[in-house]
């Protein structure tokens, strides 16, 4: 079995509205997989098909291999997730809400709650505040305590809707290195987020979401081979530039008023050097411009991503 989470055709409808259209995920076993998309593309409720907490209207999928929902009672113990809005009690503690979360988890040995508790407090860097009435917790708390949550199961797939949402600049980096952790002891980790930068940063591999559809999917590796450089020229005479590259075997060739530039492909940067020189092409400054992952997300979905934080 090579994938944790693996959907064919999944789709759900609101009304006449689809939010999620025919997705085929396939998030390999052991991987850090981005769902990448902006708000409203149907990253969340295709998270919460893939949890069994809503009905798809159409297609399937299977969870470390089990089919869904079928065999939920025995796979749903092996996944831990962090869905919007984990439904704490606000007047009991951060503790005292873990208990009641694993208390009710039947496959857990009551025997060793408190250690367990207390080890996934710890690992979200919640101790200091166990003690404090969820009521009184920040957001940025309240994630952290729904990641808690998250590691009571044992971490052998984790489902995570927007895990750095609402938390601070180094609670953000705290969590991205506790997934990184858990990945790095086997777990796979499949998390949603509208920040390129966090896919850039702790993904190995990005499925990208756009009005309920999934454009693209692959490792972030071949993404970024897949991005083809383009060589840039500027000159006081772009069109004879144009003409050079396109001789040189260029491809999608475009000028602007004081430059050229195409896709290099497999041709060599220094034989286009050589090849504008000898055509007198007066050359002001030539560069490589390295493959952009933003872009290439902008122009499969047509909008730009949150690129902050
Ligand atoms: N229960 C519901 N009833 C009707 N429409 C819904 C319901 N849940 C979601 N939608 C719609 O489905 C679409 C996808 O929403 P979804 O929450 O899955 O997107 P998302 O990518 O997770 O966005 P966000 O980042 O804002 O959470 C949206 O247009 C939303 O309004």
């Amino acid at each position: 079995m090579t994938y944790a989470v693996e959907s064919t055709g999944l789709t759900k409808r609101f009304g006449r509205q689809v939010a999620v259209n025919a997705v085929d995920l396939a998030v390999p076993r052991g991987a850090v997989y981005g769902f990448l998309g902006p708000n409203g593309s149907g990253k969340t409720t295709t998270i919460r098909m893939l949890l069994g907490l809503v009905r798809p209207t159409a297609g399937g999928h299977r969870l470390l291999g089990e089919p869904m929902p079928e065999a939920a009672t025995a796979v749903l113990p092996r996944v831990g997730a962090l869905v919007e809005g984990p439904a704490f009690h606000p007047y009991l503690t951060g503790r005292e809400n873990l208990h009641r979360l694993d208390a009710a988890d039947r496959t857990a040995d009551p025997g060793s709650a408190a250690a367990r508790i207390g080890a996934a407090l710890d690992r979200v860097g919640l101790t200091a505040a166990a003690g404090k009435r969820v009521r009184a917790y920040s957001l940025g708390m309240r994630q952290r305590l729904g990641l808690a949550a998250a590691l009571l199961t044992p971490t052998e797939l984790l489902i995570l809707d927007e895990p750095t949402n609402g938390l601070d600049p180094q609670g953000t980096r705290e969590v991205r290195s506790l997934i990184a952790a858990l990945a790095a002891e086997g777990a796979t980790v499949l998390l949603s987020t509208h920040l390129l930068s966090e896919v850039e940063q702790i993904c190995t591999d990005v499925g990208v979401m756009h009005q309920g559809r999934l454009v693209a999917q692959a490792p972030l590796t071949r993404l970024r081979a897949g991005t083809a450089p383009r060589a840039r020229v500027r000159t006081g005479r772009p069109a004879d530039a144009a003409r050079v590259l396109r001789e040189q075997g260029l491809t999608e060739v475009a000028t602007g008023a004081d430059e050229a530039s195409g896709v290099l492909g497999p041709v060599r940067p220094e034989r286009v050097v050589a090849a504008l020189v000898h055509a007198d092409v007066p050359v002001r400054e030539f560069g490589v411009l390295a493959p952009d992952l933003e872009e290439m997300f902008v122009s499969l979905t047509g909008e730009g991503f949150d690129v902050s934080g």
